[in-house]
């Protein structure tokens, strides 16, 4: 009783993903906000990072070169904190969480991108969040060009964005991929639309989660 008591009110997990770049971050706000105008507490939060600790692993990951084993354990390390602090208790007392980025990146930069065995992702995965997927996962999925474009507009670039298309293409591939496996949880929205057509899309897809 008590057990189902709690699954009625648990939050939904909803995880933003696509290659540096694609305009991800630019709608979380707004995405957020439809979320709280709802009446829903929302926590927002990000991948690598979102917790103290995990921010400092962020630092490393994103600067510092590194062999690709280190650099999936870290990613996992920060991830397994960010479970444990940020995204368990929130989900448990009912709040929705948005996060910017969350396992499928790891499958598509450090097994896409890096060439990293998908199986060891799949492990880690199965040992850090066995029972946890998103609900929901809004992949925004755009050419490697637009998204480089968009990024030597805006910024330094850090040790990913600095890589080369090669790197990105595996990355996008793999997104792609396992989208196409998991229809249910994934929508993939086509990026190089316009912020506002965009966000129409987006306001239909987060509309339908409840
Ligand atoms: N649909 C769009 N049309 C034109 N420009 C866009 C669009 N979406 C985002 N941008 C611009 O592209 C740049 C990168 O966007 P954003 O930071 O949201 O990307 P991101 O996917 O979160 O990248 P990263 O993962 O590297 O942080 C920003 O300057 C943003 O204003
Ligand atoms: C979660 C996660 C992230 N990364 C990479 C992907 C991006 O290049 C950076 C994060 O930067 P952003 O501007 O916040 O998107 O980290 C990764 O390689 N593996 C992961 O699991």
């Amino acid at each position: 009783m008590a057990a189902q008591a709690q699954s009625s009110t648990r939050g939904r997990f909803i995880t933003f993903e696509g290659i540096d770049g694609a305009g991800k971050s630019t709608h979380i706000q707004y995405v957020a906000d439809l979320i709280r105008a709802r009446g829903i507490e929302l926590v927002s939060s990000r991948e690598p990072g979102g917790t103290p600790l995990g921010e400092k692993l962020r630092e490393l990951v994103l600067h510092e070169p590194m062999h690709l084993e280190t650099e999936a354990l870290l990613v996992f390390a920060s991830r397994r904190e960010h479970i444990a602090q940020v995204i368990e208790p929130a989900l448990a007392r009912g709040a929705w969480v948005i996060s910017d980025r969350f396992t499928d990146a790891s499958f598509a930069y450090q097994g896409g991108g890096r060439g990293l065995d998908l199986i060891k992702i799949d492990t880690l995965a199965n040992w850090v969040h066995p029972e946890l997927w998103p609900d929901l996962t809004i992949l925004f999925d755009v050419p490697l060009e637009v998204a480089r474009a968009r990024l030597d507009a805006t910024r330094q670039l850090d040790k990913f964005e600095q890589e080369k298309a090669d790197f990105f293409s595996a990355a996008r591939n793999e997104y792609l991929r396992r989208a196409a496996q998991d229809p249910k949880r994934f929508r993939v929205i086509d990026s190089t639309q316009t912020i506002e057509a965009i966000r129409v899309e987006l306001a239909g897809i987060v509309g339908a989660l409840q």
